[in-house]
């Protein structure tokens, strides 16, 4: 089987897909399959050696076309949690399904390396901290459910069919590019959107429920690492900052850095299937990846207001962009 080493990113359009394709591009040419329905195409537009591929994951003559010659693939394409509520099984047919038919061309293929993008929402909330991989994974969502399923067949093809796979499981990823609107609207880019609007941030519960938030490049970095890291194949691993912060804690850091300091957070009622505690212990993926956290949480925050500034991001259109949690896709 001839390649030419050329990684294919799937769902390479999206966040922490865009963070890896210009991880990757800076050494050498980087394929994309996305079908833009939650991605944008301006996230990689402009980097170098990125061949970009419109299509669907789940139309099997485009993904094969898209990994034929692909010597890694990282699939992150995904629809999340407000998605899975919605409409559960279109969700699993994305997230489940499709990575099955992924890794199916994958075994037909003979790629040599596939790496598997899931989530620390497979977890459920912690219920020893800080969390590592062996434990339990009880998920709260659909969104979840389909998430552990893809794992469960990407490390089944490993262990059937000897394909070298590895299942790597980002905690809350954030920084340029990151969504402040629709499905995957994170708390980081919303409390910064309404803060630049004179807003007070959205508190869904009380406040005290945590996080571990991961700067992206960093998740970048160490999904990138599991495409090469001998040891890394048939693993699974947390990429997550190993520090933990109450959202209450987290909406002072965001106003203060936005220079709002007196914006007081307002607080609603929980939402449906939200975690009370997550919170990454990553010894493996320091072990394994060779990886480490390197952007602390207040830095991440400064350079993702520091891009905004450098794109002249329009507040206001950002704020009504907020469709909150009622999902629909773009377009
Ligand atoms: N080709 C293709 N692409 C798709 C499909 N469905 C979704 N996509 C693309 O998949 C990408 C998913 O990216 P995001 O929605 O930006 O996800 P993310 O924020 O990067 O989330 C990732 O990290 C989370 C952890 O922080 C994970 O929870 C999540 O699963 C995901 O891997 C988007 O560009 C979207 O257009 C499909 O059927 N086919």
């Amino acid at each position: 089987m001839s390649t030419t080493g050329t990684p294919l990113v799937v769902g390479g359009a999206g966040f922490i897909g865009s963070a890896l394709v210009r991880h990757l591009a800076a050494q050498g040419p980087v394929r994309v399959l996305d079908d833009l329905s939650t991605g944008r195409a301006e996230n990689i537009d402009g980097v170098d050696g990125v061949e970009f591929v419109r299509g669907s994951l789940l139309d099997d003559d485009v993904a094969r076309a898209a990994m034929r010659g692909a010597s890694t693939v990282f699939h992150l394409a995904t629809l999340g949690v407000r998605h899975s509520i919605h409409d559960p099984v279109a969700n699993h047919e994305v997230n489940a399904t499709g990575t099955l038919r992924l890794l199916e061309i994958a075994r037909e293929l003979g790629t040599e390396r596939f790496v598997y993008v899931s989530t620390s929402e497979v977890y459920g909330t912690a219920e020893t901290v800080p969390m590592d991989e062996d434990h339990p994974t009880r998920p709260h969502t659909v969104y979840g459910g389909a998430k552990l399923a893809g794992e469960a067949y990407t490390r089944a093809y490993h262990t059937t069919y000897g394909l070298p796979t590895v299942v790597i499981r980002p905690f809350n990823a954030y920084g340029p590019r990151s969504h402040h609107e629709g499905d995957s609207g994170e708390v980081i880019p919303k409390f910064i959107v309404r803060a630049r609007n004179g807003l007070a941030p959205l508190i869904f519960g009380d406040g005290r429920q945590t996080r571990d938030f991961t700067y992206v490049d960093d998740s970048a970095r160490g999904i990138a690492a599991a495409g090469s890291a001998p040891e890394a194949v048939g693993r699974t691993i947390n990429v997550g900052s190993g520090r933990e912060i109450t959202v209450r804690e987290l909406a002072e850091l965001v106003t203060a850095a936005a220079g709002r300091p007196d914006l007081a957070p307002e607080y609603h009622p929980d939402r449906p299937g939200d975690v009370r505690r997550l919170f990454s212990d990553s010894a493996l993926a320091a072990d394994v990846l060779g990886w480490k956290p390197e952007v602390s949480l207040r830095e991440g925050i400064a350079r993702l207001l520091e891009w905004h500034d450098s794109q002249g991001t329009d507040w206001a259109a950002a704020l009504s962009e907020d469709v909150s949690y009622n999902w629909k896709p773009r377009g």
